[in-house]
Order: structure tokens, then sequence, then C-alpha cells
């Protein structure tokens, strides 16, 4: 019986094949705060092995190298630990798709250990479970030391985690002696593993010795080891850890939950608004885009966040300073100048932090409303976070409130509660939070401004829209339309690189006190941009001051899209038509995510340029669009991806490629996908959307974004097959094997159209007698599949037929040259029928015939169009009535009802299959079959490849016989003849043949 394989040798057999136990473990999303985890899918036992902490070797002086190179929200991916006296450090921060990385701290009740494992003279930092872990659980470990912000029993665990770079590496409990792998027995680390369980008061401290030197040493022994451990490792770290510990017990309670930034040694943070590029929110860790987005900065540890994420988790923060004024722009406290508009909201994102920040990060506008919060807060904020005074709802199609009303507004709402949370009304899990704001961002230079008008002052030499609107005067109408549509303007770039990056606020022109509070509800006008309720953005578009006279006749019902269409000269702008044909989609988390999404949308709109115009495409445009929409959502619940623009950047690649198989149903035990063809169109499409990134990079000039889609489009090209369009080919092709053919009976083909030849006879006496919606619609779909069956044609190809194509039907009299060369029966064909052009698959022109009585039957219908409700402006033969759409050739009612052996093999497909094949049974010559395929509308070498007798008739029935003629050895026999020819003469082989026994 073979042995168990020890935990060691698992974690060993794990290290050298850089694998991780994907069956047993995956990614979840926790929350905002806590980022993703990782959760069994299994059992785990004690002592098991379950996961190692991969990354890059490097050693203590690269470690530092990167750590200063580093965005604070990648170092904390640096785990240091001391082999062979020396600091060596595994650096994680690279998201390769592994899990070690993504274990979080537990340090009360931890499931597992992190031991140090040698295998090839290398250190690997592996988790062994302290204890049984069941499915479902979350894999912790203790991350040892004591100051890690989420551990405050504070209210909140929002403490922005990025800050403890600098200390996390000394912190990590990683046992400090090398265990070797000689020395140390699975047994021992059974043993250790029980012996160590952690219990909630005692946990930090512990640290076990194995290997080299055995047995436990005394918690005394070990505080000092963890000591001089934190001196060897980083000594500068130690010192401002201790320093950090005495700031601690200056500063007042609130404080203690500023984190302890090593680094910055900032328990006051200085901050200003900034527009950041690279670095990730310290509080939320995204985004890393290179798109740019609005932070707030400290002036002294270069920390940057959302200001959302700030706001909640502000109550926590000592700002006693105020220092919170921009370096150049001083953002006045709450008077709005007459210009302002006084009326704008800010609007946090929907996205994978909405449920968790309900979930677990108090809720701000709650906070605020307790009175000694709402002091600190406001004292230390308000100059920058003033989207928290309150003013009341104002039409901006109206004229703007005069500053003192709009003061005695706020007073109004401020006497009530600090702010207004409007979303208290909703359910909790749309917890969006509508904060009333004052501020716009400048389009100029987008910073937030209280004193809009004013401000634009400081752009009037650089910027000639600008002067010229300044110079209007000041009470004018023209004016306060102008400056509107400039602070639309503003509020639009903020939102869209908001929107872009996944995270922030989002500006909205107002807010309904009826409608919903979540941001998903609300929608940019065309005409000024400026956000508005979806309920109330028709009767805005009614009105708006900035709506262009000859968009009069636009129908407004269109649907305004999201923000995603982002309009900037770089891209191309997002066509109504479009927002239209997108908001035909079923309202849900995909679609929501896709509008959000400048690329989905920016692809969208390609494909709208190509196929727009051709209306039978537009559920094409759709399909394509969602499945990169499901993508988004799927990549936004399992990692911090929050947009496409993310997901292509390379160092994604295999998170990408993950969620890409996730999404097809991919099954890493046997390598098979549920759907194969979706991980294909995903491959295609995602490639699309690199070109477009590329475009616009190109466009910009911007060298990093243009080397980083080139390494995209490399490592699309050398790793997507092998990871996952190999495979999904794979599964196509053998998904076909055996497959039973499924060709329709001719007696049964015979049924159904004796069948729909009655049908159509008794619909056409009812249209007759009686016009309505009804009658009409029977007999549109009866000839509808009558015309299908007769043609074998692709049942949208006819479906799809127009009035015109029917009326500009081939009704020419034969040429005399040509008719003398047809058969009289041929001529007499000739003449009976008539012939439609369509535009077929791939833009391919292909032919209908029509019987005479098919065209009777469709002109009476053409006739009875008005009479029976089928609108003027549907083009379409079968038109549905009061719609714009067009019936679909299903047969299935009629298969079912004529009475056939196999109703359910009666199919367009397999009507089509049938011709094709019984033309190969009848021995056509090769140009009369590239005349079958090419009234078909099939591709020539796709219908000599697939449409012939079914390829296992043709080896039984043909091929067969050659072989056995081989076999017998009489090959000069059938010398000159063909496979046919072969038949009847080496007919007596067959029962003979050792094949046939
Ligand atoms: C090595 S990463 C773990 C993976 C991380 N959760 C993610 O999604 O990328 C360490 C970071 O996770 C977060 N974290 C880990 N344990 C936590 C806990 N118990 N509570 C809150 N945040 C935690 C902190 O932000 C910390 O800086």
């Amino acid at each position: 019986m073979s042995r168990r394989t020890t935990p060691l040798q698992d974690a060993i057999n794990h290290i050298l094949a850089r694998r991780d136990k994907n069956s047993m473990l995956e990614i979840k999303f926790i929350n905002s705060v806590k980022g993703r985890g990782i959760f069994t899918l299994a059992n785990f036992k004690q002592g098991d092995f379950v996961v190692e902490y991969r990354g890059e070797l490097i050693d203590a002086t690269e470690a530092e190298h990167r750590r200063n190179l580093y965005p604070s929200a990648c170092s904390v991916f640096m785990f240091e630990f001391i082999w062979k006296q020396k600091t060596l450090c595994i650096d994680g921060a690279l998201e390769d798709g592994s899990f070690g990385r993504l274990v979080n701290d537990e340090h009360r009740t931890p499931n597992c250990r992190m031991k140090l494992i040698e295998a090839e003279g290398k250190p690997h930092l592996c988790l062994f479970a302290l204890k049984e872990i069941a499915a479902g659980s979350e894999i912790t470990y203790d991350y040892g030391g004591k100051e890690w912000p989420w551990r405050k029993k504070l209210k909140i665990a929002s403490i922005p985690s990025g800050q403890q770079c600098v200390a996390e590496p000394i912190a990590h409990d990683v046992e400090h002696h090398v265990i070797s792998t000689d020395s140390f027995t699975d047994r021992e680390l059974r043993a250790e593993c029980q012996s160590s369980r952690p219990t909630a008061d005692n946990s930090e401290h512990e640290v076990h010795s194995v290997g080299g030197q055995h047995g436990t040493s005394s918690l005394k022994e070990l505080i000092g080891e963890v000591g001089v451990q934190y001196q060897e490792l980083s000594p500068q770290a130690f010192s401002e850890e201790l320093t950090s510990e005495s700031k601690s017990k200056e500063v007042p309670q609130s404080s203690r939950a500023v984190p302890n930034d090593s680094a910055c040694e900032c328990t006051i943070h200085r901050l200003v608004f900034e527009s950041v590029k690279l670095d990730k929110c310290g509080i939320c860790h995204s985004p890393l885009t290179a798109i740019r987005w609005h932070g707030l900065r400290c002036k002294q540890c270069r920390c940057v966040w959302h200001k959302i994420c700030l706001q909640t988790s502000s109550e926590d923060w000592d700002m006693s300073d105020g220092d919170v004024s921009s370096d150049e722009e001083y953002i006045p406290n709450s008077a709005s100048d007459s210009e302002s508009s006084g009326t704008e909201l800010s609007i946090e994102l929907p996205g994978p932090s909405k449920n968790s920040h309900a979930a677990s990060m108090p809720d701000l506008c709650v906070t605020f409303a307790e009175k000694e919060q709402t002091m600190d807060v406001k004292n230390n904020f308000e100059h920058i976070l003033n989207d928290l005074e309150t003013t009341d709802d104002l039409h901006p199609d109206q004229e703007p409130d005069s500053s003192e009303s709009c003061q005695q507004k706020t007073k109004d709402a401020c006497s009530e509660k600090s702010t207004v949370d409007i979303s208290q009304n909703e359910s909790p899990t749309k917890s969006t939070k509508l904060i009333k704001s004052t501020v716009n961002f400048c389009f100029a230079c987008g910073k937030p401004q209280t004193k809009f008008a004013r401000h634009l002052e400081t752009h009037v030499n650089e910027n000639a829209e600008v002067a010229q609107v300044l110079q209007l005067p000041k009470s004018s109408k023209d004016r306060k339309v102008h400056l509107e549509r400039l602070r639309n303007l503003g509020n639009f770039k903020h939102n869209s690189a908001v929107k872009t990056t996944g995270s922030g606020c989002l500006k909205v022109k107002r807010i309904s006190k009826k409608s919903s509070s979540s941001a998903e509800t609300y929608e940019y006008c065309l005409y000024c941009k400026g956000m508005i309720s979806r309920k109330e953005v028709s009767r805005h578009m009614k009105r708006c001051a900035l709506r262009p006279e000859n968009n009069a006749e636009e129908k407004l019902k269109d649907r305004v899209f999201g923000i995603a269409s982002t309009q900037s000269t770089m891209s191309q702008p997002i066509s109504s038509e479009l927002y239209s044909v997108l908001g035909k989609m079923h309202k849900d988390d995909v679609s929501s995510a896709i509008r959000n999404d400048h690329y989905i949308m920016q692809l969208a709109q390609s494909l709208f340029n190509k196929h727009g115009s051709d209306r039978s495409k537009h559920e094409y445009i759709r399909q394509k669009v969602r499945e990169l929409g499901r993508l988004l959502v799927t990549l936004r619940h399992t990692t911090r991806i929050h947009n496409m623009e993310e997901a292509i950047k390379p160092a994604n690649f295999f998170i990408l490629t993950n969620a890409v198989k996730r999404v097809s149903g991919f099954d890493t035990e046997t390598s098979t996908f549920k759907a194969p063809s979706l991980a294909l169109k995903l491959g295609h499409s995602l490639r699309k959307i690199s070109d477009i990134i590329m475009c616009r990079a190109l466009m910009e000039e911007d060298q990093e974004a243009i080397d980083s889609i080139r390494r995209f489009h490399t490592l699309h090209e050398t790793k997507w097959s092998e990871l996952v369009s190999h495979s999904a080919l794979s599964n196509l092709s053998e998904a076909k094997y055996n497959k039973v053919d499924s060709l329709p009976l001719t007696r049964d083909v015979q049924k159904l159209q004796l069948y729909l030849g009655q049908q159509v006879e008794s619909a056409r006496e009812k249209l007759g007698d009686n016009p309505t919606a009804g009658t009409y619609a029977a007999l549109a779909k009866v000839i509808l599949c009558q015309v299908i069956l007769f043609n074998r044609r692709r049942e949208g190809e006819v479906a799809r037929m127009t009035v015109k194509n029917f009326e500009d039907r081939d009704m020419s009299k034969l040429n005399e040259d040509i008719s003398s060369g047809l058969t009289e029966v041929e001529k007499r064909l000739c003449q009976q029928f008539a012939r439609v052009e369509l535009k077929g698959k791939k833009g391919r022109k292909v032919a209908v015939i029509l019987t005479s009585d098919m065209t009777d039957n469709l002109s009476l219908l053409v006739s009875k169009r008005k009479e029976c409700g089928v609108s003027e402006n549907n083009m379409y033969l079968f038109a549905i009535p009061c719609s714009d759409g067009h019936y679909r050739g299903q047969f299935g009612q009629f298969a079912d009802a004529c009475g056939a052996e196999h109703p359910q093999n009666l199919r367009s497909t397999n009507l089509r299959k049938q011709i094709a094949t019984i033309s190969q049974v009848m021995n056509l010559k090769d140009n009369e079959l590239d005349q079958l395929a090419d009234f078909l509308g099939h591709d020539i070498r796709v219908h000599r490849e697939y449409y012939r007798l079914p390829q296992s008739t043709i080896q039984l029935a043909k091929i067969s016989k050659l072989l056995m003629a081989m076999e017998k050895g009489s090959v000069k026999d059938i010398q000159g003849k063909t496979l046919d020819e072969i038949g009847g003469m080496h007919g007596l082989y067959v029962v003979k043949s050792a094949w046939c026994l």
C-alpha cells in the first residue's frame, strides 16, 4: 500500500512544482478593508501543508531598494525573514495569481502557521494547518508583532493598511530558525502544530523553534528573541516602531488609530488634493492604473487615499492640525458664491467595496450625526471634504440661489443633522451614500472648487473659452449657461476618472428625493453632461439649455448610458444610437459594469461603427459586451481589478486568464471548460480592447502605456494559447467526437411540408376574412417556415428579409440566349419561381427562391400590414405588429404537430445538413456541388469539409471497401476505379473479410 504523502513532502512537491492547491483553495474578495483572502474549498487536517507564500527571493539590500520604490500598497507584500544568519525577503508584490500572498492576519485564532522550508537549497515560506480547517473557512495566520492597525480595538478596521509597509516585514511572525528538510520531520511538524496552537492571550508571542533548535522557548526568551530579530532585520524599523509606540502614548486616544507609518512618522497627516497616477489608495488599495485619479496625499508621508475612503475611516484620524488645504488652492469653507450651483452631490461608487463599506465600515453619515465625532471631523476635514455640507436640491436649470439662501439652507440642514444620509431609506445592500456638496471640479486643472467662477479667473490667460465666458455680463443668462456647462465638463472629467479607476466619489448634478440613491440610477444628459437621476433625465433633456436646436427630433426616450462614455479627444465619442442599443440590455450588475467601463464601451462603439447599421447585429453587439461585462464582474468580485484597463496590464495577465477560466467554467481537475467558446471569444475581445488602449496611448504619446500594451500583446500571443485557448479548442473538438448525426428523415420532411401548406391555406383565409394582428402573425410565421424549409436556408437570413428585398425580387424575363441552354423543365421552373437576393452570413449575397404561391401569400401579407398594426418604420417582411422586430423561423410547434417520427430533427440547421448530405449521395459533380453550396450560402471549403455524407458512413461504406480490397491483395482489380465503382465487385469480400468478424 502506498504511503500517504507527508505534509512536508506535500509542501516540497508544491514548492518544486510552483503550484498551489487550486482545487482546495480559492480567492475571495472579503471587503474593502481586508481586501481579498484565501478560503478553503475542502477540509484540511491539522498539520497539513496549506499554501506557500510565493514570490521573488531577494536580499535585504534589494528589499530596501524596492521598498523605497514601491507604492506603499505593494510593499505590504514583502516578507522579510532571517535564514542562515542573513536577512532575506520574499517579494510577493507581483499579482501572479498565487494564493499564499493573499492570506490575511489573525492573531487570536489563526488556523495556520508560517514555517521556513528549505528546498533545493533555498528557503520557502509555507503555511501549515494548526488545526482542522473546514471547507469554506478563511485561511489565516498570525503576522506577529502588535501594531497592526486592524487589531486595534477601535470601532473600525479601516486604517490604511498600506501604511505599515516599512514595519510589516519585521512583524511577520515567521519562525526565525531555519527549518531544514533534513532535520525536520513530519511527526515534529504535526506535534509542533499541536503544541503551538495559539491562544487568544499569548499567540502574538509564541515562537516555536524546531529543526535546529528543538523544544519550545519560554515566553520571556521568545519576546527577547523577537526583539533581537527586530534589530537584526531592520534597526531603523525597530527604532521607528519604538518611536511610534512612545508617540502613541503622548497623543490622545483618538489619534492612536492614526496609522503608525514608520516611514513618515505621521501621526497627523497633512492633506492636499492631488491628481495621482500610479499609487494605490492606502485604504482600499485600488487603483493601480495609468489613468490619473484624484486623491488626498499627505504632504509628509506621500501616502494617498481616495477621498471617500478617508471620509469613511476619518473618525479615527487625528486631524487636529487642520492643515488640509491644497498646495495651491484654498478651498473655502462653505458659502457658495453667487455663481456656484451649490447643488452638487457626491455619490459613493457602487462596486466591490460597496457592500463591504456597508458591512464593515461605520456609516460615515451616521458617525457624523454623533455630536463629538462631528466636531472632530468638521474641524479637520471641512476645508477639503466639504462635500459633507448640506444644501437643498436645486434644479440646475433654475437660477442658482443667492449665497445667502444657500447658506440658510445649509444651516437648516445642519441643524437637523450634520449630513443627510438619503441612503438610510434604502436597503442595506444598496448602501450608496449621497453626500451633498458645493464642490465642482475644474475642467482645466481638475481641482475641486467651491467658488467656481472665481476660480476660473485663474485660467483666464491660458484658456480662451474661459476668457470668453467670463467676459459675459455677470447676471446674464448666457454666462450662467456657459458656466454651468464648464462646471459639468469638469465634473464629467472627474467622474470619468473615478469610473475608470473604479473608486471614489461621483459628482451628480442634483438629486431627486424620490429616486434611489444608487449611483446606477444616475445617467448623463447628452447635452450638458450633467449627471442626473435616470427618472428625471428625459425631462431635463427636454429643457436642457445646452440642447442644440437640431436635436429637437431626438428621441428623448433613448437611454443615456453610464459614465464610461467618457468623451475625450483621444477616445471616440459614444453615440446616442449605441446607448439605445445597449439600453435594451437586462439591467443588472453586468450591464452596470459595462456602461461604467470606458474600454468596454469603446469596444461596443467600434462594433457599432462596423455593424450598427444592420439592426440584426445589435443583439450580437450586446452579447459581445455582456461577455466582457461578466468577466469584469468576476474580476471585481475575486480580485482588486476594477476595470478593463487594469485587467490588460501585463502584471495582471495570470489574474486575467484565471478570471477568464472562472467565467468559462474551467475545471482544474479535468482541464475542461464548461463554455469553451466563451473563453475563446473573450480572448479575441480582450485583444481588441488592448488594441483600443494602444490606439489611445499612441495618440497621447504615452510611452509607458504603449510599452505596457506591447508586453500584453506578447503575453497574449505566447501564453494565451497555453493557458486558455488550447484547452478550449480541444474541448470543442472533443465534444464532437461520437456525436450522433441527427439528419431528418425524408418522410418527416414531407410531412412537415404538407402540414405547412395546409396551415398557410387556413391562415391566409383567416387573414383575408379578419385582418388582425393575430391572423397576420399566424400567416407570417407559417410562411416564414415554409420559405426556410423550401430553400433550406438559414433561419435568420430569411427572417430578416425586408419588404424592399421582396419588392425588388427578380421578375425579369429569361434571357433568350441563356434559356436556350436550359431543358424544358428548367425553363418552366424559371418562369414560375421568383428569386430574392439577401445579405447572408459574413455579408455574402444569398438567394431565396419563392414559388408563385409563396409570392402571392407574401404579397397578401404586405398588403395587410397597416391594417394589422405593423409600424411603418418596421422594414421587415415578417414584421411583428406594434414592434420594430421580426418573427423567428421556429419549426418547433409545426414539427411537433405534423406527425413526424423525429420532430426534434426538423430544424433549419438539420435541414441544411440534409440537403448537403443527400447531394453527396447523388454524386453531384464538383461544379454542381459548388453551385449548391453557393445557394446554401456555404463557404465551399466548409461545405466540402462538413456537409458530406456523415464521415462515419463514408468510412464504413466506402473507405472500408478500399481497405478490404487492399487486405485481400487485389489492388490491381481496383485500379482506375472510383470508390463507388469498387462496390459491387468486392461485395463478396465484405462477408469474408476479417474486418467483419
Ligand atoms: C499580505 S496582504 C494580504 C492580502 C490582502 N488582503 C489583499 O487583498 O491583497 C496584507 C494586507 O492585507 C490586509 N489585512 C490582512 N489581514 C487583515 C485583517 N485581519 N484585517 C484587516 N486587514 C487585513 C492589510 O491591508 C494588509 O496590509
